[in-house]
């Protein structure tokens, strides 16, 4: 069903918010198709209400733990009702326990807000190697606009209805990119691998179901695409924090040395509150947490795991 919250259909001006890997290669597509498209950093001295000023689409490719301060920022500033919103950032919000998107529409209801994910390693796609996303929305046109933004021969982006499962999926794969590269660091083999990544969706989508996004979504690029991509990959950060810990670094020094953001940390703290107010059974999540708590050691998460009572499939 097409909503007609957004009324801009050739938007021509993009304002990207986070010059890190991210926000730049994004910056770096939609130029390359035309589009004048401004990049802001808090460290840069252009000023966000001047960046702001007659902007189409503003994206947003900030580390969650900027995102509620830049989020408020925008809302201080005058901003068309015509503006579409993009979330690039895969994090959960400590304080709201909510999504990127769900800060983004609280601050504006009336605006289009569209979440961009997918199997997305940001150092590949500046290569020009092929990839593919997925860019969703309630509002369909919007959706259709932010496409055209970044569809090129190398970057296929697919259109989607389901915002939150979307997020969901890109955020939630970080905490078993962790996982996985755990499993990597302690050559635990392919069985193992294939399980725990299996075992893994099913946990995404016993949480994605219990936030209210559908269980599809998640089969889709932004779930197991994701999945796939980061818990095989080690470009993924969140991989290597797991590969790391494995190797017997404690977390302070796995992310000292890291370059750039581990999201799936934050996201495992803020998703075991959750579970834990909710009652979800998510085993695997809570196993990388006492990891990343420095709890138990690799090898005892391992162990707690295949332990567990047993069920059916
Ligand atoms: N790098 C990648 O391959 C991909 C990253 N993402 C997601 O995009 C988001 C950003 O990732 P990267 O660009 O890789 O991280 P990064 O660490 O390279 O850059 C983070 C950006 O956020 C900004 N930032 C942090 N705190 C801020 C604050 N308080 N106020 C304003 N700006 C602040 C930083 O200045 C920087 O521009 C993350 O949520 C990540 O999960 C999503 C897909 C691919
Ligand atoms: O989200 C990503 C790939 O889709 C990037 O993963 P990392 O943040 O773990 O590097």
């Amino acid at each position: 069903m097409i909503n007609p919250k957004s009324k801009i259909q050739n938007p021509k001006s993009i304002v990207i918010l986070g010059s890190g890997a991210w926000g730049t290669t994004l910056a770096s597509l939609a130029s390359k198709n035309g589009y004048d498209v401004r990049l802001w950093s808090r460290q840069g001295s252009v000023l966000l209400e001047d960046i702001l000023e007659g902007a189409h689409i503003v994206l947003s490719a900030i580390s969650m733990k900027g995102v509620a301060s830049v989020v408020a920022q925008v809302q201080s500033l005058p901003v068309s009702p015509d503006t579409i919103f993009v979330t690039a950032t895969k994090g959960l919000d400590p304080a709201a326990t909510s999504t990127p998107s769900q800060l983004w529409q609280a601050a504006f209801p009336t605006n289009p807000v569209v979440v961009l994910s997918g199997p997305n390693l940001s150092k590949e796609i500046q290569q020009g190697l092929p990839a593919a996303t997925v860019v969703a929305s309630t509002d369909a046109i919007a959706a259709s606009s932010v496409q055209a933004v970044f569809s090129s021969p190398s970057f296929r982006v697919y259109t989607n209805a389901d915002p939150l499962g979307v997020e969901l999926g890109g955020t939630l794969k970080n905490v078993m990119a962790i996982a996985a590269g755990t499993c990597d660091g302690l050559q635990l083999g392919t069985n193992a691998k294939a399980a725990l990544l299996t075992r893994g969706l099913t946990e995404i989508i016993r949480i994605g179901n219990h936030w209210g996004a559908q269980t599809e979504t998640f089969y889709g690029l932004s779930g197991l695409g994701d999945l796939l991509a980061t818990c095989n990959s080690s470009l993924s950060r969140n991989y290597q924090v797991g590969y790391f810990l494995a190797q017997g670094k404690t977390l302070s020094e796995v992310l000292a040395e890291l370059e750039g953001t581990a999201e799936g940390v934050n996201t495992t703290s803020v998703l075991i509150q959750r579970a834990n107010a909710k009652g979800i059974s998510v085993p695997i999540s809570y196993q990388v947490y006492r990891l990343l708590q420095g709890e138990i050691t690799p090898l005892s998460a391992v162990e707690a795991l295949m332990l567990r009572d047993s069920k059916p499939e």
